[in-house]
């Protein structure tokens, strides 16, 4: 399996939060999906891929050092800071974009917006979240991108829109020289069209793997009050309890290792991301 981006060492520092470091590769041709809890470095590390921070370590797209910036002729993104100007309307966006992109395609473009019916004398500002989501969805797939990098590409548009981009998407690398990493706290979306999922925790990285395997590796154990000690043996990664019952979240336990008494079920991603970390 061939990297798209190969990142060594990544590390960044932000008073008492620390990014790393952290090495991991995102496959070529696949939907990657990069989750975590608010704050422990999604954005942070998107940021370093897109060479918008300063950071500690190597990040090579395509087997060149991002450094050179290149690159970024061949990136779509989406993220919550546009970098659109507020004052432009759509025609200004598309002046813009012909400039900075070699590859502009000007008539895909217009029929992107035309499909998300985005009306194109709107300013920046007057345009709903939502709106602006499928303005630089537009930009990102009208210049010949062959990597998409999405900071939570679906948050704010309603479900028919959400299907309609993860389709989208989908489609995107059925052509297998793209690929696609994006993050988000909507793991239906990852049931749905991820390959891999990196999983991130106060600023480390834990899991780098497909979904198949995340899925493998959790397992969630229950029981009664009176059954609270048999956790003892485990590494508990993290645990939801009321006075009468509890559901403890471990990880790569094989079966006969799992106490009598205990009940073992295996968590979807929601599950898993809802118990990490918790601690009653
Ligand atoms: N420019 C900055 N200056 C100082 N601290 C920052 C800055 N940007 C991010 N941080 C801190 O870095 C940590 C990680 O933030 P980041 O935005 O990467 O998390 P995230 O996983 O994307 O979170 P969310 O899911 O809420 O978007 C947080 O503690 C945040 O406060």
């Amino acid at each position: 399996m061939i990297n798209k981006i190969e990142v060594k060492n990544l590390k960044k520092n932000y008073g008492s939060f620390t990014l790393g470091p952290n090495s991991f590769g995102i496959k070529k041709g696949f939907i990657t999906g990069f989750i975590g809890k608010n704050g422990m470095g999604k954005t942070t590390t998107i940021k370093s891929l897109l060479s918008l921070i300063n950071y500690e370590g190597e990040i090579f797209v395509d087997g060149k050092d991002s450094k050179d910036l290149d690159y970024l002729q061949d990136v779509g993104i989406i993220m919550d800071d546009s970098f659109l100007s507020k004052d432009w309307n759509i025609y200004l966006v598309n002046e813009a974009m012909k400039c900075g992109y070699k590859n502009w395609n000007e008539e895909k473009f217009f029929e992107y917006l035309n499909q998300f019916e985005i009306e194109k004398n709107k300013k920046i500002k007057e345009l709903s979240r939502g709106m602006k989501i499928k303005l630089m969805f537009s930009i990102a797939l009208s210049h010949g991108a062959n990597l998409l990098i999405l900071d939570e590409p679906t948050s704010g548009l309603d479900p028919s829109m959400r299907d309609e981009l993860t389709d989208m998407l989908k489609e995107f690398v059925e052509d297998e020289n793209n690929t696609v990493l994006f993050s988000t706290h909507i793991t239906e979306d990852l049931d749905r069209i991820a390959d891999y999922i990196i999983f991130i925790d106060r600023g480390k990285i834990i899991d780098d793997c497909s979904k198949e395997e995340f899925e493998g590796r959790y397992f969630v154990l229950k029981g009664g009050e009176e059954d609270l000690k048999l956790l003892e043996k485990y590494e508990v990664l993290g645990i939801k309890s009321s006075s009468t019952y509890f559901e403890a979240l471990v990880k790569n336990i094989t079966e006969e290792n799992i106490s009598e008494g205990l009940i073992v079920e295996k968590p979807d991603i929601n599950k898993v991301l809802v118990l990490y970390g918790r601690e009653k």
